[in-house]
């Protein structure tokens, strides 16, 4: 049966041969309109013989935006379960996971079995046909995979196969990814023809867990109840409306753990992380670009927003009014305009707000969006109201809760004689849980680890803190008054010299009275 196979496809190998160069031949000879028709018909042809059908899944989807999530997922799954059974491999070195990692070669045939169904698939890549020359390598190629399957196996393939091997393929990338911290490349390192350039990375290695933060037992929970219930309601989120997203505010004095905290939900829920520098983004349009170069599965974090942008949502005064014009916080659209001018622009409050909610943040998935500041006070309510930013979170002093935790991570201990004594200190005392954890890990190997001296290393630390804040509070105190003193002395003396002008104003008039009477007097002698 395979001979016959065999033999019969060789045949047709042959009669393919002569009929290609015979076309060869004939083109010269034959006018463009008519060799169009011809070359229909030859496909016409071939499809009558041929009973296998094919469907190519290009690297670059139609939108050209983004790499096609179809064609990553393809790649993921032949990877995984079919790269045993390929002949032709290339190995390359993954630079996150340092791991060195197998794939399907290019040009390399693959096959997989669904339902008892033979289905090839061929990894290869075609020249762009463009005129310009990349200065990038790998710029010109475009990648695809085809998918060739019996002409009675379509439905199976296009409703079945398909969007199994999608769900397949996403899930091992989910397995199998390293975790990754992003930042944003400055504009001008962009590279037009490739949406790598806009985002650099490094592998996610931060070991933050929720055990070892410092807080309250009822607030952490209330935070990993959240993050769970976010993960879990996909079509909870579809039901409503809504995009799959939520924003998370995290506010507080400076350590007292914010940053650690978004570790922590990065490492409990499993997602990438985009720090984004806003300082590095010219304006609104490139903040859109960054967002849609994102992935699902990821938070998006953007630390000391208060000092990041304006948060007034008005332009600088000392912005031509030119760029008033280009501004996008009038709400009118954006004009083309010449980059210098594009240069002028900032990022503005408006374009972040559309960045956290509008129509674009709906692209790609499940996302967190988290803002840390020290000063929430100084936010535009706008930008934090609920619904944007859904859960404050607030990362306040270590206090008994925060510093067990502390105590159990760093020394091991759960009692020590000594807690009492720190309870109580700590209630009266403001000290940050990054000041209480380098007081419970000190850099000397004689205090390495021996609990007792930690902790009374702590108990002087927070006496000291102690001394110091009331010290300080008698001095804004003292300042007070003095203030207060000046302005009452200040006060004092307007008014003084409020009355002493009265004073003077009544004597001018009285002399002014007496002169006039003495001038009326003189009229009627007259
Ligand atoms: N709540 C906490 N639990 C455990 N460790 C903490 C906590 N807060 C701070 N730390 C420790 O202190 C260090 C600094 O904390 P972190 O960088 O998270 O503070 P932050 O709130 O982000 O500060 P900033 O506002 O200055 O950015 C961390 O390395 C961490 O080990
Ligand atoms: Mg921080």
């Amino acid at each position: 049966m395979a001979a016959m196979m065999v033999e019969r496809w060789a045949g047709f190998g042959s009669a393919m041969a002569t009929v290609i160069f015979l076309w060869s031949v004939v083109q010269n000879y034959v006018p463009p309109t008519f060799r169009l028709y011809l070359t229909a018909w030859a496909a016409k042809v071939a499809a009558c013989f041929n009973p296998y059908l094919e469907i190519t899944i290009s690297e670059y989807g139609a939108e050209r935006f983004q790499r096609s999530d179809f064609f990553l997922a393809v790649e993921a799954y032949l990877n995984d379960a079919c790269a045993r059974r390929a002949r032709k491999l290339k190995a390359e070195l993954v630079k996150d996971s340092k791991n060195l990692r197998v794939t399907v070669d290019d040009h390399d045939e693959v096959t997989d079995d669904f339902s008892g169904t033979t289905i090839w698939w061929y990894a290869s890549k075609r020249q762009s046909r463009a005129q310009v020359i990349s200065f990038y390598p790998g710029e010109d190629e475009r990648r695809f995979y085809k998918v060739v399957f019996h002409r009675r196996h379509r439905d199976l393939v296009v409703d079945s196969y398909l969007p199994f091997v999608l769900g397949e393929g996403r899930a091992v990338t989910v397995k199998n990814r390293q975790r990754r911290l992003f930042t944003n490349n400055a504009s001008r390192n962009w590279n037009p023809y490739s949406s790598k350039s806009v985002w650099s990375h490094v592998a996610f290695e931060h070991p933050a867990t929720f055990d070892m933060l410092a807080m309250h037992p009822d607030e952490k929970e209330a935070i990993v109840d959240d993050l769970m219930a976010f993960q879990e309601s996909k079509d909870y989120y579809a039901k409503v409306g809504k995009a799959w997203k939520r924003g998370y505010l995290l506010y507080g004095p400076p350590g007292t753990g914010k940053s650690t905290m978004i570790a922590a939900m990065a490492n409990f829920l499993d997602y990438d992380v985009y720090d984004l520098e806003l300082s590095a983004v010219k304006n609104n349009t490139e903040l859109r670009k960054l967002f849609i170069e994102t992935t699902g599965k990821s938070i998006i974090v953007i630390e000391d927003i208060d000092c990041s942008i304006d948060l007034t949502g008005k332009r600088r005064k000392d912005k031509k009014a030119s760029s008033d014009k280009d501004s996008d916080d009038d709400g009118k659209p954006k004009l083309p305009m010449d980059p210098e001018k594009d240069d002028a622009t900032k990022v503005t409050l408006s374009g972040l707000l559309n960045f956290i909610d509008g129509l674009w943040s709906a692209c790609g998935g499940e996302r967190i969006i988290i803002f840390t500041t020290n000063h929430k006070e100084k936010l535009d309510p706008a930008l934090i109201r609920r619904g944007r930013m859904d859960k404050h979170i607030e990362m306040s002093y270590c206090r008994f809760e925060g510093f067990k935790v502390l105590a159990k991570n760093y020394l091991d201990v759960i009692k020590h004689e000594l807690f009492g004594e720190i309870q109580q200190l700590l209630e009266e005392t403001d000290m940050s849980p990054a000041d209480v954890a380098e007081n419970l890990m000190p850099m000397s190997k004689k205090k390495k680890r021996d609990p007792d001296l930690c902790l009374s290393g702590l108990v002087k630390a927070l006496k000291q803190a102690k001394e110091d804040a009331a010290a300080a509070a008698a001095k804004a105190k003292e300042e007070e008054e003095a203030k207060e003193a000046e302005a009452k002395k200040a006060k004092e003396k307007e008014e003084a010299e409020v009355k002493k002008a009265k004073k003077e104003n009544k004597g001018k008039d009285k002399a002014a009275e007496e002169a006039n009477g003495d001038i009326k007097e003189g009229d009627k002698v007259k």
